[in-house]
């Protein structure tokens, strides 16, 4: 058998802790797999001193990962700590400018700074990998690069944050609160060190931004993304959308439109009976629709240590096998750049919820704006009747441009027995 592939692992924390285990219980597959050993030769963390359940005895202790980086007889270092910028990404450059493969978790890294990254990592002939960057344990990055790459790829979607689904499943079952299920989910290891990442749509919008370069081979273009999260969807959402046959998802879309690539995160209600509203609790899915395949997913385990692991071993497993591919697909200069879509042009139909005072004329003046606004509502319904109390009132509107939603539900936000900002969620036909 070859020489062991030498790796350094910055970060110990829920994902290097799951890649430590990993390596350690499957050392003689995964050997056998790819030929050679993996061997941990360096690690660094910020205390030395914390038990963290797993041994890294046989592994020379770092500080400092930018040291480590630079230093360590390490053929690939592994960035396992976060964040866009500071040491994560000096740590990444340190590990490229020595000529060490990355392979990296680090979405929000990725989706700030991939293309240059990557232009870095061609530059020295290493290889930047990131599997684990979205959806968790799916193998979706593989799939789109290689098993999908004959295909124009039309639309990638998909439930890409753990945290989210796994409090909108639990909001939906038990009726517990938000921030009581968001504790819950960080407790289990699944949520950002800062957790309004998570729910305010953000990690799904880097994931996103990371898939559709893959997909559509244009650069990484995160600010392009429209994201909204999860924080206005209340349980009274959750139970109105069963009535009307919908599970609410926070999923990601980007999509080929007539003006330009569309990318968008933001809570959509999807018919029952379609696969992805099955999908409960940490797990994700992703769907790839192409004009030769027409539509695959792949469902798996969005966050937590094992699954997270799993993705970071098979790019481990890729370069001990001396297989690596460019970061997104081709390499960073044939990226082609294509226009961006707004939201406002987004076509669709959507669920509102608004609180309103009961009293005479208040449905007389939504249906003027909404009449003004040219959006046709397909269905009304009031819940509760108490004169002059606050109830609400649910509205579905049928397919219209958003641009006009929106100025119908500006209007109707100032009507004065409206007493909140309406809740606006699209439906989607998928
Ligand atoms: N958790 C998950 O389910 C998933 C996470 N990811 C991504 O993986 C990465 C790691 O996430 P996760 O494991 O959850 O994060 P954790 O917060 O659990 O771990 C972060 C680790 O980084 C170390 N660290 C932080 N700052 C420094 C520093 N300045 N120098 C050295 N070490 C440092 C911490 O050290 P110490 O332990 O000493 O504090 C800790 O070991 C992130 O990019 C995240 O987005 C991706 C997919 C899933
Ligand atoms: N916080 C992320 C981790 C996985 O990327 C999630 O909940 O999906």
């Amino acid at each position: 058998m070859s020489a062991p592939l030498r790796i350094a692992i910055a970060g110990l924390g829920t994902v290097g802790v799951g890649t430590v285990r990993l390596l350690a219980e499957h050392a003689p597959t995964v050997a056998a797999r790819c030929g050679r050993p993996i061997e941990i030769v360096a690690v660094s963390a910020r205390d030395r001193l914390r038990n963290r359940g797993c041994d890294v005895s046989m592994a020379t202790w770092y500080d400092d990962p930018v040291t480590m980086a630079r230093e360590a007889d390490a053929d690939v270092v592994v960035e396992l700590i976060g964040g866009s910028d500071g040491v994560a990404r000096d740590t990444v450059l340190a590990a490229i400018g020595a000529g060490r493969h990355v392979v990296t978790a680090n979405k929000a890294l990725l989706a700030i700074h991939g293309v240059d990254l990557a232009r870095a990592a061609e530059a020295q002939s290493v290889h930047l990998a990131y599997e684990a960057a979205v959806a968790g344990g799916i193998p979706i990055v593989k799939a789109l690069r290689e098993g999908l790459a004959g295909n124009q790829v039309r639309r990638v979607y998909g439930i890409l944050n753990g945290t989210c689904n796994y409090i909108l499943t639990a909001m939906g079952e038990t009726g517990r609160d938000f921030e009581d299920v968001l504790g819950e989910a960080q407790h289990l290891g699944y949520a950002e060190a800062d957790p309004s990442f998570d729910v305010d749509g953000i990690d799904t919008g880097h994931k996103l931004a990371l898939l559709a370069s893959v997909a559509f081979g244009r650069p990484v273009d995160f600010g392009a993304v429209y994201m909204e999260g999860i924080r206005r969807i209340t349980a009274m959402d959750i139970t109105f959308a069963e009535e009307l046959g919908y599970r609410i998802k926070l999923l990601g879309v980007a999509e080929e439109t007539e003006h330009g690539i569309l990318q968008r995160v933001h809570p959509c209600m999807v018919s029952q009976g379609r696969p992805i509203a099955a999908v409960d609790g940490v797990f994700n899915a992703v769907v790839v629709e192409g004009d030769y395949v027409d539509r695959s997913m792949l469902e798996g385990r969005g966050a937590g240590a094992g699954p997270t692991a799993s993705a970071v071993v098979a790019d481990l497993m890729d370069l001990a096998a001396g297989r690596g591919a460019p970061t997104f697909g081709v390499p960073a200069d044939r990226l082609v750049g294509s226009p961006a879509a707004t939201i406002d042009t987004h076509v669709g139909a959507y669920y509102v919820r608004l609180m309103v005072v009961d009293r005479p004329g208040v449905f007389a003046d939504i249906a003027t704006a909404l009449r003004d606004a040219q959006v046709s509502m397909e269905s009304i319904l009031q819940r509760g009747h108490d004169p002059g109390e606050t109830v609400p009132v649910v509205m579905t509107f049928h397919r219209t441009v958003e641009a006009a939603a929106k100025r119908a539900l500006e209007r109707i936000a100032r009507i004065d027995a409206v007493v909140e900002p309406p809740c606006m969620i699209r439906i989607e036909a998928f």
